[in-house]
């Protein structure tokens, strides 16, 4: 590369994720010149490969649902022919093509920014190479996410990722999937509602288990109810091809042996940094255990004039964590300075469905956290606009400190659980005291309506010792 003609920016952002792509036109917004490399398809995992291609396969199965179990709401069930994975897969491509194509159209009409179809590394604290440009800067900034975690025991098998899964074209007859959290649970209602048979693997005692036993338990009874077979404590996995084509992973090598058969496997384990993809040792970037870049509160790595945004720094890993990134990053460089990423208060949906909309403290969290705490819990078969819409699984949840009375965490397990749960994000955002929540009359007939009821039956309940 000695004779590649250094070419000079005022920033170079490293991926074009949920972070890198606002941030570029905030940039050139402010008149500087920036470099935006991307290796694969501009618009990130989010977009391409995550939560846009997913939910719209969320959405066709939901539809799939509905069709099937048209007569628990008094209508026939209609004669359903069976379903076209290409048709289905179409509809997503078209959708994931609209977001993609605008954001590469937008980057093309906006001359300041210049776009780099290529890995990019680190030469030097300020230099980077993409492919055979070579770029120097006084700004960098590295947002290049995460991909699949493929964990060992999987290295003779045949199996797909999120990405690879997105792209079949035939229902799987028989899908396992390894990993029982977010990736691993809505792909295997998705594929459950198309069609398939579907088998979870997971190794924890339980589905999601970073929420609280009672809320995976009812995941799992939802999941369950739909023929999903779960299999938790699974440990020591190995994944073998079978002769006929299918594939089987066999369980707890020390223990008592089993195993499972499927036509296919989707590894859902989990995911790794790609920071090893940018030479972070070149720039002299501290690296964590786990592989995250290093940031403080305001993004900023230990190298002066290098930032980290989104997944690859290990503080967040979801689209509007990410998006947050860009916006104290811009705040730091062109605002008030008084944003920060200890400002974030966690919260989260997981789009099974029913979904889970999730923000704060679980129980348990809430528990050992020496606080006074006061909780109220109600079925959504208590609530009137479930049983109207059919829809009456799960249950809402909320935990409140009894000194501040502000709402320390709350779940929304059911019916637009991914939407109500805004409501106690504005609460927690907003310092109110849950009694402002309490008294304010809500419309009727909504689910949320009931929130002011559920804060009525808030109940001290005892802190772990
Ligand atoms: C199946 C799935 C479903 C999801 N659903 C949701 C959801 O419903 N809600 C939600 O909030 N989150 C969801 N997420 C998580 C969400 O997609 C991520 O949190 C989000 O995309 C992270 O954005 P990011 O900006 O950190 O990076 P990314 O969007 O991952 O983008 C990083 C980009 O950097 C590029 N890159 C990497 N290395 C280099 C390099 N060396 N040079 C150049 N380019 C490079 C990559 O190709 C990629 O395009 C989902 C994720 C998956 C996998
Ligand atoms: N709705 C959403 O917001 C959404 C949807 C999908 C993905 N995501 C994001 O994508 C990321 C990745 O999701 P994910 O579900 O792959 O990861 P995850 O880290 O949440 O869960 C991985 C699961 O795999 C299990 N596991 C790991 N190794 C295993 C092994 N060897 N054998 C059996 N089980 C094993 C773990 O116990 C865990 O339950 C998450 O961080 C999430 O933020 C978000």
């Amino acid at each position: 590369m000695k004779d590649a003609k250094k070419q000079s920016f005022d920033a170079i952002i490293i991926g074009s994720g949920q972070a890198g792509n606002p941030l570029a036109f905030a940039l050139a917004g402010q008149n500087l010149k920036v470099a935006l490399i991307e290796k694969g398809r501009f618009g990130g995992t989010c977009v391409n490969t995550g939560c846009t291609p997913t939910k719209a396969y969320v959405a066709s199965a939901r539809r799939a649902w509905e069709l099937k179990n048209a007569s628990d709401l008094g209508i026939p069930n209609p004669k359903l022919e069976k379903i076209d994975l290409r048709k289905v897969k179409e509809r997503k491509d078209k959708i994931v093509a609209g977001s993609h194509d605008g954001l590469v159209d937008s980057l093309r009409k906006e001359k300041l920014i210049t776009t780099f179809q290529a890995k990019g590394f680190f030469l030097d604290q300020t230099t980077v190479q993409a492919g055979s440009a070579i770029l120097t800067v006084p700004k960098i900034f590295i947002n290049v996410g995460t991909r699949p975690r493929i964990p060992e025991g999987f290295e003779n098998v045949n199996f797909l990722t999120n990405e690879s899964l997105l792209e079949l074209e035939e229902i799987p007859y028989h899908l396992l999937i390894v990993g029982g959290s977010y990736i691993g649970l809505e792909f295997a209602q998705i594929f459950r509602r198309l069609g398939s048979k579907v088998t979870i693997i997971e190794m924890s005692d339980r589905l999601i288990s970073k929420e609280d036993p009672s809320i995976s338990e009812r995941i799992r009874e939802i999941l369950e109810s739909e023929g999903i077979k779960v299999l938790c404590n699974s440990h020591c996995l190995e994944g073998k091809n079978n002769p006929d084509g299918g594939v089987r992973v066999l369980m707890n090598c020390g223990g008592e042996q089993k195993q499972a058969s499927g036509s296919h496997l989707l590894l859902a384990t989990g995911r790794q940094s790609n920071m090893d993809l940018v030479n972070p040792e070149s720039a002299g970037l501290a690296i964590d255990k786990k592989g995250f870049v290093e940031v403080n509160d305001h993004l900023e790595t230990n190298v002066k004039g290098i930032y980290a945004l989104g997944d690859c720094n290990g503080k967040g890993a979801f689209t509007h964590t990410s998006y947050h990134d860009f916006e104290i990053l811009q705040n730091q460089l062109f605002g008030d300075k008084s944003k920060k990423v200890s400002d974030r208060i966690l919260n989260y949906a997981l789009y099974t469905d029913p979904p889970l909309g999730r923000v704060g403290m679980t129980l348990s969290q809430a528990k050992n956290s020496g606080k006074e705490i006061l909780y109220a819990e109600m079925e959504m078969s208590q609530i009137n606009r479930a049983r109207e819409k059919g829809e009456t699984k799960g249950k809402m949840e909320v935990i409140v400190d009894s000194k501040t009375e502000q709402i320390l965490g709350a779940a929304v397990l059911g019916v637009g659980g991914d939407e109500i749960i805004g409501l106690f994000i504005t609460a927690i955002y907003g310092k109110l005291s849950y009694k402002t929540l309490m008294n304010s009359v809500q419309t009727h007939p909504t689910v949320s309506e009931l929130i002011p009821t559920l804060l009525q039956q808030l109940k001290p309940i005892k802190a772990n010792s």
